[in-house]
């Protein structure tokens, strides 16, 4: 059997041995659609750490077995075998080897095939998660995103600070904003990102909070918890009560995502830092996030139409789903133009519905007084 170490290190090494080692072994990794590399039997890379450099080979001892047996096998030990200087023992054996094996069981996370939880009564049952959704493809303005990237990376690298301030490693997130704006797809693509499972958890099936926290407990670490809708479910101070005294039980890191239409509704004591760490606005689609969307859809970056939809938009309320149906290719003789021009056609229909209600709201309000 692999042992935990062996497996992490063989993951760290895969993406030098891929680059170094003259002669490779492939593996089928665990979704059965990537190959994973490793370095064949004798072969040696390279390394380098705070300056020093050092040595990786891989080995194998073959012994036969000495008791008699109608089965005859050998025994195969495999190693990894780690060269250095001797003056940097104190380093390599220190800060470098948990460097390592931090590194190979982060990245054998990221290899990992994702799974989607979803709770029925009190169990989980899960499917395999393949959603496509990426921060790259993800229509919005780039700083945002950046900036939530950012902040989602160094939370799943904060083990150190949350160990030393004695908090539980959560952080939870609150998306807010009208309907296809893209909260689920960035649900998705933060899991995608972090390489976390996810745990879509419907409140309305659970009966009370024993099957919660069954629920809440089972989850795994390196996960997101999602409750969405949370402005339709009743007692959530309690529900944030109860979780947040929770967590402490739980170890590894997990993400609580909350989400909502309606921000407005929810009351101020349950959105308050601490409990809701970070809040996020998904909006109407502005030009920014057009120019990501018609990026993906129609892979072009400028067009002479740009300038009117840009106008448009800042004009009107439009969510980036419904600017996603203009641009999906759907008869092929549809050109580029001909899609910006059923998306322009759109949103001066909805730009003359918006006057056209405003113009009503007016006169109702002048008619009251
Ligand atoms: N910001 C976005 N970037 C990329 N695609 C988006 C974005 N917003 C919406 N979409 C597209 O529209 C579809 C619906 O969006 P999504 O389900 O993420 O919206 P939502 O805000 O979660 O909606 P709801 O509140 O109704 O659940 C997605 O599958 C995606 O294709």
């Amino acid at each position: 059997m692999r042992s935990e170490a062996y497996s992490a290190i063989e993951n760290y090494l895969s993406i030098k041995s891929s680059t170094q080692a003259k002669r490779l072994k492939a593996d089928i990794g665990k979704n059965n659609q990537s190959l994973v590399l490793s370095m064949d039997d004798y072969e040696e890379v390279a390394d380098e750490f705070r300056g020093l450099r050092l040595w990786w080979a891989f080995g194998k001892n073959v012994s036969k077995p000495q008791a008699f047996s109608f089965f005859s096998h050998t025994d195969e030990k495999r190693y990894y075998k780690l060269t250095f200087h001797k003056k940097h023992r104190d380093v390599i054996l220190g800060p470098y080897l948990n460097h390592v094996l931090k590194e190979g069981k982060a990245m054998k996370v990221r290899n990992q095939q994702r799974r989607l939880f979803t709770n029925n009564g009190s169990s989980w049952s899960h499917v395999v998660f393949e959603h496509p959704a990426t921060f790259q493809t993800l229509a919005m303005e780039p700083e945002r995103k950046k900036e939530i990237m950012d902040d989602l990376i160094e939370f799943s690298k904060a083990e150190d600070f949350y160990a030393r301030t004695g908090r539980a490693w959560k952080r939870g997130y609150l998306l807010y904003g009208p309907p296809g704006t893209g909260k689920s797809t960035m649900i998705a693509a933060m899991a995608n990102l972090l390489g976390y499972d996810l745990y879509d958890l419907e409140l309305m099936a659970v009966k009370d909070n024993t099957e919660l926290r069954k629920l809440l407990i089972e989850t795994s670490s390196k996960s997101i918890i999602v409750i969405e809708d949370i402005d339709c479910s009743l007692d959530l101070t309690g529900l944030l009560n109860f979780i947040d005294g929770l967590w402490s039980a739980c170890r590894g890191e997990r993400l609580i995502v909350f989400t909502t239409n309606h921000v407005d509704k929810l009351d101020s004591a349950l959105i308050r830092k601490g409990r809701m760490d970070k809040h996020i606005e998904l909006s109407y689609c502005g030009f920014e996030a057009f120019k990501v969307l018609v990026k993906n859809y129609l892979g072009i970056e400028s067009h002479s139409l740009f300038g009117t939809i840009e106008a448009l938009l800042a004009e009107t309320n439009m969510s980036p789903a419904d600017v996603a149906e203009h641009l999906i290719p759907k008869a092929k003789s549809r050109n580029i133009e001909n899609h910006l021009k059923s998306l322009i056609r759109a949103l001066e229909q909805a730009k003359g519905g918006a006057t056209l209600k405003n113009d009503q709201s007016a006169k109702e309000a002048i008619k009251d007084q």
